[in-house]
């Protein structure tokens, strides 16, 4: 039987971080979809500055990534009740709290276990593995 996982994050603008979750989310199944964050739901940091839809295709571009789509405004368990996964895995620093998630899905009859992804750590060459440090470094350097 396939095992199917889900991801998902804002993905403004991608980073080896990303790549790094997507991965690592890739290898705990067999299919991995991901969820792409609306603007509307983004709400504990600075907006994203690429349209959703082109945060979903570039996602979606991915080798790791079987399908990418667009998350629901109002309810965040609407698509993981379509697809029906067997794992949600969470980024290292999303701020979701798991407990709290798997009471939900219990409570609407998924079952899907909840797993952490890892961080990636900067490399040698100084990688910059987050999309505000991104910006940040756009700023100093061309703002
Ligand atoms: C299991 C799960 C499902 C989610 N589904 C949606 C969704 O349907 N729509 C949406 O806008 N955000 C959804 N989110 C929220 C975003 O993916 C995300 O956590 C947040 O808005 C963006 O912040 P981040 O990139 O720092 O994680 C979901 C989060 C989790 C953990
Ligand atoms: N360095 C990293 N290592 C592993 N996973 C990461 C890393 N950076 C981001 N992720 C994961 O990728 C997903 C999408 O992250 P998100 O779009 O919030 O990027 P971000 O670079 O963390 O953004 P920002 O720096 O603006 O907060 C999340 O699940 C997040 O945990």
């Amino acid at each position: 039987m396939t095992k199917t996982v889900i991801a998902q994050g804002t993905f403004d603008i991608i980073h080896p971080g990303h790549v790094h979750y997507l991965e690592e989310a890739a290898a705990m199944g067999d299919e991995l979809y991901v969820i792409v964050a609306r603007k509307t739901n983004v709400d504990h940091k600075k907006a994203p500055i690429c349209p959703a839809t082109q945060r979903r295709d570039v996602v979606g571009a991915l080798e790791t990534v079987d399908e990418a789509r667009l998350g629901n405004e109002e309810d965040i368990f609407v698509p993981i009740e379509e697809i029906d996964p067997d794992v949600i895995a969470l980024g290292h620093d999303q701020h979701h709290n798991a407990d709290a998630i798997e009471t939900e899905l219990e409570r609407r009859g998924i079952d899907c276990v909840v797993e952490r992804a890892s961080g990636r750590e900067p490399g040698d060459d100084e990688e910059i593995l987050s999309t505000r440090l991104i910006i940040d470094r756009i700023l100093e350097r061309r703002g």
